[in-house]
C-alpha cells in the first residue's frame, strides 16, 4: 500500500504534481493547504481561526493542524493515501512517523526549487476559481482558464512579501525535513526546475519500479 508526502517551498508544483499522482494512482489524497483556505472562505469557525495565519504567511500551529490530518486518515486506514503540504515541520513528520493515530509513510517526495525561480512563479501564478487548477499567466491580462474558461484568480497570499515569509519558514522548518526522510532511506529528490511534464516523468517512473 502507497502512503505518500509530497514536500518542498511554496509555488515549487506541489499540487501539480498532486493531481497527477492521484490521476495514476487513485488514492485519497489531502492537500492541507487546500483545506485551510476552503475553511477561510466559508468563514467556518475553523477558517476564523486559521485566517490570520495564513494572511501573514504563517504555519499554523502543529496541534491544529495535527488534529485535522489525524480526523481525515482515520477514515482512511486501508487505502493508502497522498499528502500535499504535510507534514511541513519535525514535529509533524515524527508524529505521522510514530504516533499510533497516524500512519508512517512509504515514500517522501521532495520537490527542490531556489528561491529566484520560485519569486517568478508567485509572480504569475494563478488558480482557476471553477476547476481548481494552477496556472502560470504570461500577461495579467489572461483572464480564463485554458481547461475550462472558468475565471483564474490569484490567491489570497500570493504576494511578494508573503511568499519570503512562507518561505522562510519552510528554509528553518520543513527543509530538515528532507534529511530526517533521507536518514529513513524513504526519500526522493527531485529537480522542480524542470517542466511539469519532466518532474512528473522522474516521479512516474520511481513509482512504476
Ligand atoms: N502542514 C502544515 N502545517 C502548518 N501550516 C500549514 C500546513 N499546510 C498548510 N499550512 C498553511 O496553509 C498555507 C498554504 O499552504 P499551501 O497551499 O500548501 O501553499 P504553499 O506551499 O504555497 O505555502 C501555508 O502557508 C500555511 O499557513
Amino acid at each position: 500500500m502507497r502512503r505518500i508526502v509530497l514536500i518542498g517551498p511554496p509555488a515549487s508544483g506541489k499540487g501539480t504534481q498532486c493531481r497527477r499522482i492521484q490521476n495514476l494512482l487513485d488514492v485519497p489524497t489531502l492537500g492541507t493547504g487546500k483545506l485551510l483556505r476552503k475553511e477561510v472562505e466559508s468563514g467556518s469557525k475553523l477558517g476564523l481561526e486559521v485566517e490570520d495565519y495564513l494572511n501573514r504567511g504563517a504555519y499554523v500551529p502543529d496541534a491544529l493542524i495535527m488534529e485535522l490530518v489525524k480526523a481525515w486518515m482515520a477514515k482512511r486506514s486501508e487505502s493508502g493515501w497522498l499528502l500535499d503540504g504535510y507534514p511541513r515541520t519535525l514535529a509533524q513528520a515524527e508524529a505521522l512517523e510514530s504516533d499510533a493515530s497516524f500512519q508512517a509513510p512509504t515514500l517522501a517526495i521532495a520537490l527542490d526549487v531556489p528561491q529566484h525561480e520560485l519569486e517568478q512563479r508567485i509572480i504569475s501564478r494563478r488558480e482557476c476559481a471553477d476547476c481548481g487548477a494552477t496556472v502560470s499567466v504570461s500577461s495579467p491580462d489572461e483572464l480564463n482558464c485554458n481547461d475550462c474558461n472558468g475565471e483564474l484568480v490569484s490567491r489570497s497570499d500570493d504576494d511578494l512579501e508573503n511568499f519570503r515569509r512562507r518561505y522562510a519558514n519552510y528554509s528553518e522548518l520543513t527543509q530538515p525535513l528532507f534529511d530526517y526522510y533521507a536518514a529513513k532511506g524513504k526519500l526522493l529528490l527531485v529537480n522542480g526546475s524542470a517542466s511539469p511534464e519532466d518532474v512528473f516523468c522522474v516521479i512516474n517512473n520511481h513509482l512504476s519500479e
